[in-house]
């Protein structure tokens, strides 16, 4: 496989599977018949425990909208980064994670090569035209060792996949709604994030992406 830019091209049929790397697999459209169900759900969470933008250490906004559910939800403040049992806006636990979702992400990383995956952690991002996420690792989570599972639903986004370095040139790949990604083992730290979000109208979810991902956190 060529690693200069793109790698896949934006056609892959519904179903497809790629391992583009030794730990890292994308399916497509592997949602599409769970979509409005997600969808649903998302409303509810939404409901106890509205997206907002957080705020990160160094002071800075993020354009990106989150909320959580699962036993731990993500967050950042001026404080730093860090899981939490409740949400700080309510102090309510966070909603709970709908099976619906920790069965289709353990089905995906079983088929990755990742058996037995039960994520505690859901974070929900929410994505308007011009939101983006920086190249980052994901590595608030206490063992690496399990990996992350990415779900995509509403417009297309550019995925930048990176290497173990901030300054490594990142590949793209084209996430659309319905799409799976696993990433785990070697490829558990690369760096990863994306970019803003173009302008665009999904038929379900009108003008935004929700990216929801899955960790083994505690
Ligand atoms: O929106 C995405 O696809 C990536 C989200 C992400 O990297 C994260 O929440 O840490
Ligand atoms: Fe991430």
């Amino acid at each position: 496989m060529s690693f200069s830019g793109q790698l896949f091209d934006n056609a892959a049929p519904e179903g497809s599977a790629e391992r583009f790397s030794e730990g890292a697999v994308l399916f497509h459209g592997r949602l599409n018949e769970y979509a409005e169900a997600i969808i649903e759900a998302i409303r509810d969470i939404d409901r106890e425990a509205p997206f907002r933008h957080l705020v990160t250490p160094g002071g800075h906004r993020m354009s990106v909208s989150m909320t959580s559910c699962g036993d731990l939800g993500w967050m950042t403040d001026r404080k730093g980064y860090r899981y939490t049992e409740t949400d700080p806006d309510s102090d309510r636990p966070w909603p709970p994670m709908p099976e619906l979702f920790s069965e289709l992400a353990g089905e995906a990383a079983e088929e990755a090569g990742f058996p037995g995956y039960r994520p505690d952690a859901c974070l929900i991002n929410r994505y308007r035209p011009g939101a983006k996420l920086s190249l980052h690792q994901d590595k608030d989570e206490q063992d690496y060792s399990h990996p992350v599972v990415s779900f995509s639903l509403g417009l297309p986004a550019t995925f930048l996949w990176g290497g173990f370095r901030r300054k490594d040139k990142p590949d793209r790949l084209l996430l659309e709604h319905g799409d799976v990604l696993v990433w785990g083992g070697p490829d558990r730290l690369r760096y990863h994030g994306i970019l803003p979000l173009p302008e665009g109208e999904h038929p379900l979810m009108g003008a935004q992406r929700i990216n929801l991902t899955f960790r083994k956190a505690g």
